[in-house]
């Protein structure tokens, strides 16, 4: 994928962000916008559980971080507008493919450009990113003045700082950037926030008894209360360690973004000169053998009696990244994924589909920038009577 230069405009940028969505405050503001998705997501599953119906996990939380990604950054709902649910996640996950594939044109100077012509990535690309292009103009429609009542949300702040002339680093904010802005909102942050969520339930059915541990926790913290707040989500030290073990084993961008070597170093024997691309394996650590006991096994105890944590100071667990690059919406989407599994956990309990044992869950993984699970989630949902 091809990446611009990180200079001082861009750390401009990501300031601006930080501040205006990605804050803690921000996103605890956003809590009223999850609860009213996940009320949804909840009716939905319990009329699947009536019937004894299995459930497309992985959809549900493609279109649970959809809506509140959405909402909560972009100020809108898809729902009932020519960017319905499916269409959008189509655009996203074609995004995701071609802009993410191997693309020649990175790796081979000057003639690179004529393979990715040949294999036709070129055209899908161009595609996708006049899909996507279309997308920020009907989103820039919907946030006209006059048009919306309520609070500034993320997408009329940006507007405005482009009629203001806002300078931001050295450069004035113009719709490009804001549209650059919003791809990586979208990109970086609905898929991987539901591939974590999928990859658990998929751990947690091939694992009952984590399974079971962690919906004690979760039932004896939640109780009959009838929103799920941060405060208990905060409690819920087992979920925790449960996500860090997914995120060890299967980190959702296992590559994470690609670096450019600045000054030529050395490291293992070998020299690495300027304007080397490096991409970090984080998936290779993740089950490295000489750090973690068991690298195989899905073993949430492991980070009980220690504290390794995914913000990117412990490099055995990068699934945020780290440095000047580390993700900036972790807070939002550690947030997102414990609020979603203490959700579902907690309303019902999960069985596998009738005829399925343990070892047909299916844990091959989907190429790409993101990983996700190969095949689709199907579980069985049977709603927790003790509510
Ligand atoms: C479980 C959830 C998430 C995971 C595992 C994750 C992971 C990552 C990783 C590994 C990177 C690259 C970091 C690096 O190379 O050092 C990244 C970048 C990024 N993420 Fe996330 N992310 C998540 C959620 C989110 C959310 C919710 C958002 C926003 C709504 C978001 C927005 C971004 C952006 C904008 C970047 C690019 C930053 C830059 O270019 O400097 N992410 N994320």
């Amino acid at each position: 994928m091809s990446f611009s230069p990180y200079n001082d405009y861009w750390k401009e940028l990501r300031k601006l962000c930080a501040r205006e969505l990605f804050s803690a405050k921000q996103i605890h503001s956003f809590q009223p916008i999850k609860d009213e998705e996940i009320k949804k997501v909840i009716a939905q599953i319990s009329e699947s559980a009536s019937l004894k119906n299995p459930v497309n996990l992985t959809k549900t939380f493609l279109a649970l971080t959809v809506s509140v990604v959405c909402k909560a950054a972009f100020g809108v709902s898809f729902e009932g507008t020519v960017l319905s649910n499916d269409r959008f996640n189509k655009l996203v996950r074609d995004a995701f493919e071609t802009l993410g594939s191997f693309s020649a044109t990175d790796f081979i100077p000057h003639v690179g450009w004529i393979i990715d012509q040949f294999t036709g990535l070129q055209k899908m690309r161009e595609k996708s990113v006049r899909d996507l292009d279309a997308f920020y103009e009907q989103l820039f429609d919907l946030h006209k003045e006059g048009d919306r009542q309520g609070r500034e949300d993320f997408v009329d702040m940006l507007l405005r700082f482009e009629k203001e002339g806002t300078v931001v680093g050295t450069d004035n904010l113009t719709r490009n950037h804001i549209k650059a802005i919003l791809m990586n909102i979208l990109l970086g942050g609905i898929d991987t926030s539901a591939i974590t969520m999928t990859w658990a339930m998929a751990e947690l059915a091939r694992n009952p008894r984590v399974m079971k541990k962690l919906q004690t926790e979760i039932r004896s913290q939640i109780k009959n209360k009838e929103r799920i707040s941060f405060d208990d989500t905060d409690q819920l030290k087992y979920l925790k360690m449960v996500i860090k073990e997914t995120w060890r084993l299967h980190p959702p961008t296992p590559l994470l973004l690609p670096r450019e070597v600045t000054s030529e170093f050395e490291i293992g024997g070998y020299t690495i000169p300027v304007k080397t691309r490096l991409h970090v394996n984080v998936w290779a650590i993740g089950r490295d053998p000489d750090t973690w006991k068991d690298p195989e096994m899905f073993f949430p105890e492991r980070f009980m009696d220690n504290n390794i944590d995914a913000k990117g100071q412990n490099f055995e667990l990068l699934s945020f990244g780290s440095g000047r690059r580390i993700c900036p919406g972790m807070y939002m989407g550690t947030t997102m994924v414990e609020f979603g599994l203490a959700s579902l956990l907690y309303h019902f309990d999960w069985e596998l589909p009738e005829g399925m044992v343990v070892e047909d869950v299916d844990m091959e993984e989907a190429p790409g920038l993101t990983v996700s699970k190969k095949s689709e989630l199907l579980l069985v949902p049977v709603k927790y009577l003790d509510q």
